[in-house]
């Protein structure tokens, strides 16, 4: 059995593109991690993710985290309104790096990687952040923002998997059907 250690709707939404049957589970581990630098952050609360779900239900398990990075400093979710504005104030007019690490625990044996995908978004005026703030998107993702929602509007330009940037490489798929699972 294949299970994704995940309580995001959409990383459950993106391998359900390219998977039939898996099983989702929300992970109990605990996502603070004194790593500072992104790829390694990621990876490490990717693997925490999935060995907690392994150790609870056996079989197939990915786990996986997103992190927003500017000048190699970590962004991750708003604690509030504030936050997110400071947050968005960072990212607006510059390049930012959403790194993705993931964890495929299979056989016992550990595949982990990471993916960055390079996001370039527009100026950002206050009045504009303010009224992103108040439609509530930015509140549970990493940066305080989500490219598929009403954030698409901030971005100049993207280079890599936009997949990556909602929270799911397709790196991963790539990975499953290595591992004999069967996509699409
Ligand atoms: C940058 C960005 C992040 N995000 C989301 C992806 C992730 O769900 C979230 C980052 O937080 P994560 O800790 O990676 O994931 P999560 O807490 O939502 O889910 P779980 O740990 O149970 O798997 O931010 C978007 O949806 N769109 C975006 O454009």
């Amino acid at each position: 059995m294949l299970i994704l250690a995940s309580s995001s709707p959409r990383r459950r939404e993106i391998l359900s593109k390219f998977i039939e049957d898996f099983e989702v589970v929300p992970s109990e581990a605990e996502e603070r991690c004194s790593l500072s630098d992104p790829v390694q952050y990621a990876v490490e609360l990717a693997r925490r993710k999935a060995k907690d779900a392994h150790g609870r239900f056996g079989g197939t398990v990915i786990g996986a985290d997103t992190v927003v990075s500017i000048n190699g400093h970590i962004l991750g979710k708003p604690k509030d309104e504030e936050h997110a504005f400071r947050m968005l104030k960072m990212l607006s007019g510059r390049v930012h790096q959403v790194t993705t690490g993931y964890c495929i625990i299979h056989s016992g044996e550990e595949h982990c990687g990471s993916v960055v995908t390079e996001v370039k978004f527009r100026e950002l005026d206050d009045g504009l952040i303010r009224a992103y703030i108040r439609t509530g998107e930015p509140m549970d993702k990493a940066g305080a923002y989500g490219i598929q929602g009403k954030a698409g509007l901030f971005v100049e330009w993207i280079k890599g998997d936009y997949y990556n940037v909602v929270g799911f490489p397709l790196e991963i798929v790539w990975k499953l059907r290595e591992l004999g699972f069967k996509v699409i």
